[in-house]
Order: C-alpha cells, then sequence, then structure tokens
C-alpha cells in the first residue's frame, strides 16, 4: 500500500488573543500516515484535539510545526507551507471534506450543489447530472427536493445532501467530520456503504465518528489521542 498522506511532528497551540493570549495546547507531535485504501479513525475523549487534527490536515488551522505531506505523483507537497491558493487547488481534487453541516449557498439547487465539484473537475453536465441523482437517491433525499434551493431543508436533509457532494468525486484523500451525525440508521448505513466504497477505490480516509457501529464498519485502524493540560505547552 502506498501513503497518500503523511503527518510527522505536527505542534499545535491555540493562543486566545482576547481572553489574556491564554495558551491552549492541543496537538503534540501528532504522527500519522494514511495509506490508500484505508480508513483511519481519531479516536479520543471529547477535548483531545480530533477536530483540530482533521481541520489541521484540510488546511483550516496553520500547525506550529511538523510537516503535513501530501503525495503529488512522485512528489511530496507540504501543506504546512503551502500557499492558500495551493491549498484551494488541492481541495478541488485531491483532499474532500464532509463535515455534518451542509454551506448553503442562496437559490443553487440541491442537485447543483451535489453537480458543482464534477462540474469544476471536467465532466459533463450530463456525467455529473446523473451521479448526482445516484447519489441524492442513494441517500434518500426526496426527488421533489433535488430542485430546490436546501435553505429550508430539515437538519437531516441538508446533511444528506452535504454527503452526496463529499462524495461526488473520488478524492484520492477523503476527511470525514462526523458524517453520519444525527442522521437515522439507514441513512447512515448507506454512508458507510460510500465510504467502504471511496476505500475500494483507493482513498485514503480519515474520519471522526462517535457511533461504535459505524466505526467498527468503517476502520482500519484506530489513531488515538490524548488531551493536553493546558499548562502543558
Ligand atoms: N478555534 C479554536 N480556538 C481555540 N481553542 C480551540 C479551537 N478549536 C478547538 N479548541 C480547543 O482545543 C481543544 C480540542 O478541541 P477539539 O474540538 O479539537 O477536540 P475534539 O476531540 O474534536 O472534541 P469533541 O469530541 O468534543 O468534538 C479543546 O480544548 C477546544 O476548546
Amino acid at each position: 500500500m502506498q501513503a497518500l498522506m503523511i503527518a510527522k511532528n505536527i505542534d499545535k497551540t491555540f493562543i486566545l488573543h482576547n481572553q489574556g493570549a491564554a495558551r491552549l495546547p492541543v496537538l503534540r507531535q501528532q504522527n500519522l500516515e494514511i495509506f490508500a485504501g484505508e480508513c483511519v479513525v481519531l479516536n479520543g475523549s471529547s477535548g483531545s484535539g480530533k477536530s483540530s487534527l482533521l481541520r489541521s490536515l484540510y488546511g483550516n488551522y496553520q500547525v506550529d510545526s511538523g510537516e503535513l505531506l501530501l503525495r503529488q505523483g512522485e512528489q511530496w507537497l507540504d501543506l504546512a507551507s503551502a500557499s492558500p491558493r495551493q491549498i484551494i487547488a488541492l481541495r478541488r481534487s485531491t483532499i474532500g471534506w464532509v463535515s455534518q453541516f451542509l454551506r448553503v449557498i442562496p437559490r443553487l439547487s440541491a442537485l447543483d450543489i451535489v453537480m458543482q465539484p464534477m462540474l469544476e473537475n471536467g465532466f459533463s453536465e450530463a456525467a455529473a447530472k446523473a451521479k448526482a441523482q445516484t447519489l441524492l437517491s442513494q441517500l434518500n433525499v426526496p426527488e421533489r427536493l433535488w430542485p430546490l434551493a436546501p435553505a429550508t431543508f430539515s437538519g437531516g436533509e441538508q446533511q444528506r445532501v452535504n454527503i452526496a457532494r463529499g462524495f461526488a468525486l473520488d478524492y484520492p484523500i477523503l476527511l470525514l467530520d462526523e458524517p453520519t451525525a444525527s442522521l437515522d440508521k439507514h441513512n447512515a448505513q448507506q454512508v458507510v456503504e460510500l465510504i467502504l466504497t471511496a476505500k475500494q477505490g483507493g482513498a485514503a480516509i480519515v474520519g471522526i465518528f462517535h457511533d461504535v457501529w459505524v466505526r467498527e464498519l468503517v476502520a482500519d485502524r484506530l489513531h488515538n489521542m490524548q488531551a493536553l493540560s493546558a499548562n502543558a505547552g
């Protein structure tokens, strides 16, 4: 198996500038390799830094030190020192992110929202539409909702549109931030199927899952994390 992402010696301390510059160490010497075709689940108590690590892997948080290496063919690109422009380019086709919330874009229909990443990556309109419809059906988003903007959808419906969008492209690296939170069991099972299919397709996946049964179905291994004490930084 081939490593697609390697995090080396990652440190991150939050500094709360509006609270007397209080220092909150959250990640210390985190090391993680993610191989093609596997799903690594971040595991630890609340506050242990799971979300912070996942956001760092997506380039949302700037880490203080360490490397976040992404395979680009035969070369490696360090996300920790990448420019905003490089990070945007990586997010277009290399790193996918699925959170539990949809960022609603006014007036864009559910179908358009799911088609958008495919159209940006050269799919024809017809191919993007067909795949979007398949995903929305699989996730039980009623067909009458497809032409509507999701602003008025229920939380669960919005979440399922978001997941359809997140799985629209076969990203080599996929980061999942509790994608099944608050879905019913049937729909969570559909998300499990999407994750297993992505793994079979060679995706390297890192995720946070609170449901133990979901975790057991998707995880190849756990990455254990522990909360750092506030004075340990
Ligand atoms: N943007 C931020 N600014 C300041 N502190 C933050 C920020 N994000 C997270 N933290 C702090 O970092 C610590 C780890 O938070 P994080 O959300 O990464 O943990 P978690 O393991 O994902 O928790 P949970 O399981 O409860 O979601 C917490 O003490 C939190 O308060």
